[in-house]
């Protein structure tokens, strides 16, 4: 709870504003059985005209004021909650900005959505809760047990009777419900994240025709979130009528023993209204205070689950913000370096040693599953490496602030991932204050130019969510133009030219190289033919690097890459760069 201390803090004033009037409004509500009692004790018992309008009058405007309040009063709480909601969504997201890859991982992307959108809200209902229903209940009825003890004690010493019989019920109660609540938040997780594969994965389920299957396991999710949501329905569906029932049973023991020393003489008529009243204010506010107690384990378990984020200390933490001077430009070198990832058994990497230097292009190619990506994702520091160094300009890439460290870096992933915009705002997502020119020389090394021209509006052309209106290699060359724009020291293509077609990638691959004289450029690949004319080519196998130089050295000392030309390159291609080397 207190870790909320500093975003409930801005919004001190509206809560302090909220808890003013909520307390007006509360304490026009105790005053009114007062004036009631007043108003028979005195004004019907002496048949006192003037008494009873005044009285009726005063009773008015105080319910008037008390109404007032309370509209004020709710109007500020639910700013302030909202506020708070709104701050804690930011820091959320900003904090889950500062994740490595394995970090979001540990907390799971489905999870991290329920977190910021329902946990949330949750804080933000029981906010609201907390200052309109919990915070005013004790007060209320220490209120109104002093003004029942003013009344008549025997009927005071009642009331604390009920409020204890009250309190062993909701206890009673709430540990069974505690539990459910709990369970309920992490229900919910497991139907996000099938929802989020079922809609993400439309077309991949439609294609196999496994829709029935999706539906089942979205039915089952439901269905478990189902179960125990009327488990915890059921909780409530006893409580409320029980404990209304307690609150009937108490008034109608008032009115019985009221009644009995009114007959007495040693109470007046006018004093049954009023300890009536005080009652039920009293225990309106104990039931509201128990079902606002009942949210307190969901509230509880949500702050958890935000303070999971918040507290998380990420994986990968600038070392220093001081940023490390080279004379170098451009220079990429990894020195025996060995990764393994968070739960795995093995390495995926084992002591891989290179150097890349300006203008030069080093490929990397090998099966599938043999780690070139991996690679390609230690460059910009997205996982944390456990053995040997990555060198950029001469200097540890973990030294780096990381967002000094990126900015050097030009990342193509594997998968373009376009944002919804237009064209150009996607490019100038590389670089926010570039030219209009400079977008459109990116665009046209990128091979992206002619079918950007080619669209209704152009550079304007809109770009729908995640680029779905988009083909994959129109996505792909965005994305090129996108890391082309930042004009960074060292290019990283992640498989980035496999969605595009032999002519384009040959004329993009031609362009890049008039374009990166002085950055690395390295190529993660499937087809030999993309990287052919690389400075050298490194050749992964199951982690190990088997092989290093260019395709004519490697077609002669490395099997693994001799494998790769056979299975990919017709004879004709293989003699024809066999006789060239002969030459
Ligand atoms: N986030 C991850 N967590 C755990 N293991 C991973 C993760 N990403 C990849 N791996 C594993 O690491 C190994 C290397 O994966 P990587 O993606 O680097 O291979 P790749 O050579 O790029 O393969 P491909 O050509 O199929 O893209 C694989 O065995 C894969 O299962």
């Amino acid at each position: 709870m207190r870790d909320l201390l500093p975003y409930i803090k801005p919004h001190k004033r509206l809560l302090a504003g909220a808890i003013i009037f909520l307390f007006f409004n509360n304490f026009t509500a105790m005053f009114i059985p007062t004036l009631t009692a007043r108003l028979i004790n005195v004004g019907v018992a002496n048949q006192d005209m003037t008494y009873i309008y005044q009285t009726c009058g005063l009773m008015l405007t105080v319910a008037v004021l008390g109404g007032l309040s309370s509209i004020v009063s709710a109007i500020l709480a639910s700013k302030a909650s909202a506020g708070v909601a709104r701050d804690l969504r930011e820091a959320v997201f900003t904090k889950a900005q500062t994740y490595s890859l394995t970090d979001f991982k540990t907390v799971g992307t489905a999870s991290m959505i329920t977190r910021c959108t329902n946990d949330i809200n949750i804080i933000q209902r029981s906010g609201m809760m907390f200052l309109r229903i919990l915070l005013p209940a004790p007060i209320m009825t220490i209120v109104g047990l002093t003004l029942a003890f003013r009344t008549n004690v025997q009927m005071a010493c009642f009331f604390i009777a009920v409020i204890v019989f009250f309190g062993i019920m909701a206890y009673l109660i709430g540990k069974k419900a505690i539990p459910l609540f709990q369970m309920i938040q992490r229900k919910m997780d497991r139907l996000t994240y099938v929802l989020r594969e079922g809609i993400t994965g439309v077309r991949v389920i439609r294609a196999f025709n496994r829709e029935a299957f999706e539906r089942n396991r979205f039915v089952e999710a439901c269905d478990d979130y189902r179960d125990v949501a009327i488990k915890t329905g059921r909780v409530f569906a006893i409580l409320l009528p029980f404990l209304f029932l307690i609150l009937d049973l108490s008034v109608a023991s008032v009115i019985w023993f009221g009644g009995i020393q009114v007959t007495n003489g040693s109470m007046e008529i006018g004093s049954i209204f009023a300890l009536i009243e005080y009652l039920t204010i009293i225990l309106f506010c104990c039931v509201m205070a128990v079902m606002g107690f009942m949210e307190i384990p969901r509230a509880l378990s949500s702050i958890g689950r935000i303070n999971e984020i918040l507290n998380l200390t990420p994986e990968i933490n600038d070392d220093t913000d001081a940023l490390p001077q080279s004379e170098l430009r451009g220079t990429l070198e990894f020195k025996n370096v060995s990764f393994m990832y968070a739960n795995a058994e093995e390495p995926v990497l084992s002591h891989i040693s290179f150097t890349s230097k300006p203008g030069q292009t080093t490929a990397i190619i090998g099966g599938t599953g043999s780690g070139k990506s991996t690679i390609a994702n230690l460059i910009p520091y997205f996982y944390q490496f456990q053995e040997g160094e990555i060198l950029l300009n001469g200097i540890d890439i973990r030294k780096y602030p990381q967002k000094a460290l990126r900015e050097r870096i030009g990342f193509i992933p594997q998968k373009a991932f376009l944002f919804r915009g237009t064209i150009e705002s996607n490019i100038r997502f590389g670089k926010e204050d570039a030219t209009m020119e400079e977008i459109i020389a990116s665009a046209k090394v990128a091979q992206a130019h002619d079918f950007i021209e080619g669209l209704e509006d152009g550079y304007e052309s809109y770009v729908a969510q995640a680029g779905s209106n988009l083909s994959g290699g129109q996505k792909q060359r965005v994305a090129i133009a996108r890391a082309l724009v930042k004009k960074p020291e060292v290019y990283v293509f992640d498989d980035s030219f496999s969605a595009l077609d032999f002519k384009t990638d040959s004329m993009l691959r031609k362009a890049l190289k008039s374009q990166i004289k002085e950055s690395s450029l390295i190529i993660v690949a499937q087809r030999i033919s993309t990287i052919m004319d690389a400075d050298q080519i490194l050749v992964l196998d199951d982690g190990k690097l088997v092989g290093v130089g260019r395709h004519e050295e490697l077609m002669e000392s490395c099997k693994v890459y001799q494998q790769i030309a056979a299975t990919q390159l017709s004879e004709k291609e293989l003699k024809r760069k066999e006789d060239h080397n002969h030459e």
